[in-house]
């Protein structure tokens, strides 16, 4: 769905009517597109497997030489993989949408960032997904052909990753190759360390801590992992999750051991990196604690890695290694706390052009 869109076509240019046969021009407007990771369109086997397939061939994603990945990928990990993964999606799917919980959030941010917007009337507002529907050349479409003459694209992703951050890069430029005529674009960059973004945590943080029945003696920060060779190549994401936390820290007033660093959801044999959150969750049991919260900086919209493998995988693996209380701290989502973040950063890099 396009958000704010207006379609209105001029039949005039600077210098008078257009000419006979002349393709309609659509009055020049200023575009925002919000993008995030991708989801599956449904949880059955063959929507999870186009999802997967596409997900695992992005070569920013998965390193190794194609010769030696895509018999794996095609031998083994998409004939077990849909299955399972589709029976974890079914576990959070939103059946009254019936879509995953990133694709509603992700629409609720864009509607909500067309609202905060609404006083520029030469605004388009949308959203799109890197993997799966609606796709960026789709959207980036139907942006220019309303009109869009400049636009702002933002990877939804805090923390710098060329698994993220650069791959939506990658395919928003690869849109605009195909197109005749480009609009002139920026790209939000990550935010991180950024006063708005540390703010909104510690708010979210401190209103959901206050309505739980206990205090939590530790505090973990769960971002989503990358291989560590990935990080010894030179991808900045570690530094840029560790410096996340160490200003939380400084915005909380807590020290290390109340507000800990983890990272969760590993894929295939190799090390990612460390301290993972499983492991961590069940020492911390295991050495006695009793209250423990995770919440995921990394994530702008909860999704099955926040929902299923933190609220449940995660907190039952605290129970089970003899810890009390557990609380997932939800995501930003399109909370008021969130939607200041994303209208901030979007606001900046608009600057001089709307
Ligand atoms: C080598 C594989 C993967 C890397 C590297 C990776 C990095 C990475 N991913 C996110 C955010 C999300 N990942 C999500 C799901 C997901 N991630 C991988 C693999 C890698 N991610 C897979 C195979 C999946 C699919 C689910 C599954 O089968 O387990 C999601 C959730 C999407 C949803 O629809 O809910 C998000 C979000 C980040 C931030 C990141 C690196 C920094
Ligand atoms: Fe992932
Ligand atoms: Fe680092």
């Amino acid at each position: 769905m396009t958000i704010n869109q207006r379609t209105d076509m001029t039949n005039t240019t600077a210098t008078g009517p257009l000419p006979q046969g002349h393709p309609p021009v659509a009055q020049p407007k200023v575009g925002v597109l919000l993008v995030n990771l991708g989801t599956p369109d449904g949880t059955d086997r063959a929507s999870m497997r186009r999802y997967l397939a596409e997900f695992l061939s992005d070569r920013r994603v998965i390193e190794w030489p194609r010769a030696v990945w895509y018999p794996v990928l095609y031998g083994i990990v998409l004939n077990t993989r849909p299955k399972k993964s589709g029976a974890l999606y079914d576990k959070i799917w939103n059946r009254e949408k019936d879509e995953s919980p990133l694709r509603t959030y992700t629409r609720s941010q864009g509607e909500k960032l067309a609202a905060a917007l609404a006083g520029h009337d030469n605004i388009v507002v949308d959203w799109a997904m890197r993997y799966g529907n609606p796709s960026i050349e789709s959207v980036l479409e139907r942006m220019t052909k309303a009109g869009c003459r400049r636009i702002v694209m933002f990877p939804l992703y805090p923390q710098y990753s060329a698994t993220t951050t650069a791959t939506v890069n990658d395919k928003f430029f690869e849109a605009l190759m195909k197109m005749r005529w480009q609009p002139a674009v920026r790209t939000v960059p990550a935010y991180h360390d950024e006063p708005v973004y540390i703010d909104a945590l510690a708010r979210s943080i401190e209103k959901h801590l206050a309505s739980l029945d206990f205090e939590p003696e530790v505090v973990i920060a769960s971002y989503h992992g990358i291989p560590q060779s990935y990080f010894k190549a030179g991808d900045p994401y570690h530094c840029h999750c560790q410096k996340t936390t160490r200003l939380l820290r400084e915005r909380l007033g807590w020290d290390e051991k109340k507000l800990l660093t983890t990272f969760q959801s590993r894929f295939g044999p190799e090390e990612w990196l460390q301290p993972y959150t499983d492991k961590t969750v069940e020492r911390l049991a295991k050495e006695g604690v009793k209250s423990v919260a995770v919440f995921n900086p990394g994530f702008v919209a909860d999704c099955l890695e926040t929902l299923e493998e933190i609220a449940g995988e995660v907190g039952e693996t605290f129970h089970e290694s003899g810890g009390t209380n557990f609380s997932h701290i939800p995501c930003l989502n399109d909370s008021e706390e969130g939607m200041a973040v994303i209208e901030e950063m979007v606001r900046r890099e608009l600057g001089g052009w709307a």
